[in-house]
């Protein structure tokens, strides 16, 4: 046998034992559902986001029925700045005016939306472009937010204008959905009683939706390894009682505020398990779904 051969052979063999490997989280999660976030940091380049579609494909036609949420924070930020509007974060949420709701509406559903159909439909699989809007999907009501002031020590309401939090998901159309073969793809726009448009947070919405669909794992694709202590090592499981001391400290600030919220939440409300993951890492999704490894932060009951 020639080197070469000998290195073939070791990779070929490789590739099997991780096929086999597996086999036994195919045989498990067979008809659940999982909802899956996929961060505007997580989008990055076109490759990966090819990847990324090509992963969905792949969970749907092994019997797993993706449905994806996406987010598209940095690319409302880049559209806003190119319009001249001004946008100010509160605890990682945007504070959304009546100019900004239209635009965040416009980027959300109408260009990242229909590009991450057409990388899936590209991929070979069968994608369905939905706003909370459509469907009566996401029924929202104004976010009410209170934060205390740490001089005077009174409770002050903070007005973040048209963000939104579901109050109501429909799960009827995502379950149809699915029956046919489809993967919805959700931009998180929320629609009020009186027919206002409002913004959600991406990680908000996902969690609402796996819960709605009483998913069996909510996966969050984001910028980072996952959650990190103050020296930057990376936290592999959390309980939610863990969570709540991280957020207390000060170690969680920013964009994982709302991210940690929503893993807490979906878990409390019956989902088995919230895992924070690398996208920015090619094939994380399905590292972490089919490996005994796992990657990034699981967040559990206990
Ligand atoms: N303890 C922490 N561990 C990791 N990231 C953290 C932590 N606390 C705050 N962050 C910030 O949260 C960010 C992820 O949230 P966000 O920017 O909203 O991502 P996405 O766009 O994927 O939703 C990270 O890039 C990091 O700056
Ligand atoms: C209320 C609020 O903050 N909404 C988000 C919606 C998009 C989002 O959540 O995108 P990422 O997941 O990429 O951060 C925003 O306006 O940026």
């Amino acid at each position: 046998m020639t080197s070469k051969s000998f290195s073939d052979t070791k990779n070929w063999l490789r590739t099997a034992r991780t096929i086999t490997e597996a086999l036994p989280f195919m045989r498990r999660y067979t008809g659940k559902t999982f909802v899956i976030k996929y961060g505007g940091h997580a989008m990055g380049n076109q490759e990966l986001a090819d990847i990324f579609a090509s992963d969905i494909v792949l969970l749907k036609q092994i019997g797993i029925n993706p449905i994806v949420v996406h987010g598209g924070g940095p690319q409302i930020g880049q559209m806003l700045e190119r319009l001249k509007v001004q946008s100010e974060f509160i605890d990682g949420l945007r504070v959304t005016d009546a100019a900004t709701v239209e635009i965040v509406e416009m980027v959300l559903s109408g260009s990242i939306n229909k590009q991450i159909v057409s990388a899936i439909t590209a991929a070979g699989g069968t994608a369905i472009g939905l706003s909370g809007k459509d469907g009566g999907l996401i029924q929202a009501t104004k976010l009410r937010r209170t934060k205390r002031d740490e001089e005077s020590n009174i409770e002050k309401i903070l007005d973040l204008g048209f963000v939104g939090e579901p109050s109501r998901v429909n799960p009827q159309i995502l379950t149809s959905l699915e029956r046919s073969g489809m993967i919805p793809v959700i931009a998180p726009i929320g629609l009020g009683a009186d027919g206002q448009t409002y913004n959600i947070n991406a990680d908000t919405v996902a969690g609402a939706v796996a819960a709605a669909v009483g998913a069996s794992r909510l996966l969050l694709l984001t910028d980072v390894a996952g959650v990190l202590d103050k020296e930057g090592n990376l936290l592999t499981d959390l309980t939610t009682e863990r969570v709540r001391e991280l957020r207390d400290d000060g170690t969680i600030y920013g964009g994982m505020l709302p991210k940690l919220e929503t893993c807490v939440n979906a878990v409390e409300n019956g989902v088995d398990a919230s895992v924070i993951i690398d996208g920015r890492m090619p094939h994380s999704m399905l590292l972490e779904i089919f490996t005994d490894r796992g990657i990034g932060t699981l967040i559990g009951r206990q």
